[in-house]
């Protein structure tokens, strides 16, 4: 919702050609308050409108949201990216027909950085993940190892491994992982550590990062949004991404 008032309310050189949400039925009263009335389209209608497509959808939908986007040239701008790893076949695909996906920063930090010092060459990335129980709460890797996080009283370590691991086992709490992985050294060589945290009220992420170019660590601690599981400032990154499309001054890789 933050992405489509942000762009009833204009963002230069982007116009809201339609919105896809799971409940067609009640979509007319969510977006009753915006300045322009938006059509609501399935995901398969999306496509023939729109020059970019915003995914910001679970990453099973993934898929639906990209193809018919990148089939046709087009630019999908993707929040699930743990997704683009079990999807390998659309890069291909947006490499053949002149597509794009592009991936925000997201809920992480320095991903300019990082990509900067991997022209260069990185030693090791490092990243820590620190969460509310509620922020890791059903994901696939808990429910298959029998980690009851609900229960703990303290800091607990709840997968150690790869940012490909973390995606398969955490596909909606560890993004951020993925997209420091592609923005680095890859999705087998980024390690991670993820902690459920039952004092915690933000999600918090450290990475450390070790290259020819430079050694630095960045940390940010991320306000919930209304999911519990996602950073406030995931949609503000996808907002400011929109904004630097048709930007006359661009900041940042
Ligand atoms: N790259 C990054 O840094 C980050 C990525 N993420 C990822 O971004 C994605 C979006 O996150 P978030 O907004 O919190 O996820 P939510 O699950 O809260 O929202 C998903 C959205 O998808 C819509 N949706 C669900 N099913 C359908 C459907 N069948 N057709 C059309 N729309 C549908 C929902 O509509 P409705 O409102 O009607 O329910 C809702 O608007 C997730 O994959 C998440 O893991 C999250 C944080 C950081
Ligand atoms: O990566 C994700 O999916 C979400 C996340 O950690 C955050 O918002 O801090």
């Amino acid at each position: 919702m933050k992405i489509v008032e942000a762009l009833d309310a204009g963002i230069p050189g982007c116009e809201l050609a339609a919105v896809s949400v799971r409940s067609r039925e009640t979509a007319p009263e969510r977006f009753a308050h915006l300045g322009r009335p938006v059509p609501v389209l399935a995901i398969s209608e999306l496509e023939p409108v729109a020059d970019v497509v915003v995914e910001c959808a679970p990453a099973a939908l993934f898929r639906a949201i990209a193809e018919p986007v990148l089939r046709a040239g087009k630019m999908v701008v993707a929040l699930s990216a743990g997704a683009i790893l079990s999807n390998g076949d659309l890069v291909e695909l947006a490499r053949a027909a002149g597509g794009r996906i592009v991936v925000p920063t997201g809920a992480l930090v320095g991903l300019d950085a990082v990509a900067a010092a991997a022209e260069g060459t990185i030693r090791s990335v490092r990243m820590v993940t620190r969460k509310p129980v509620r922020g890791l709460a059903g994901a696939p890797y808990l429910l298959e190892h029998g980690i009851r996080v609900e229960e703990i009283t303290e800091p607990l370590m709840v997968f150690k491994g790869t940012a490909r691991q973390a995606a398969t086992g955490f596909p909606a709490n560890l993004n951020v992982a993925v997209a420091l992985s592609l923005a680095g050294i890859g999705p087998d060589r980024t390690e991670l550590e993820i902690w459920a945290d039952p004092a915690l009220e933000r999600n918090c992420h450290t990475i450390e990062v070790d290259a020819d170019s430079a050694r630095f660590s960045m940390s940010i601690e991320n306000v919930p949004s209304e999911n519990p599981k996602t950073g406030r400032i995931t949609a503000l990154s996808v907002i400011a991404c929109l904004r630097k499309l048709a930007a006359p001054l661009r900041v940042g890789t």
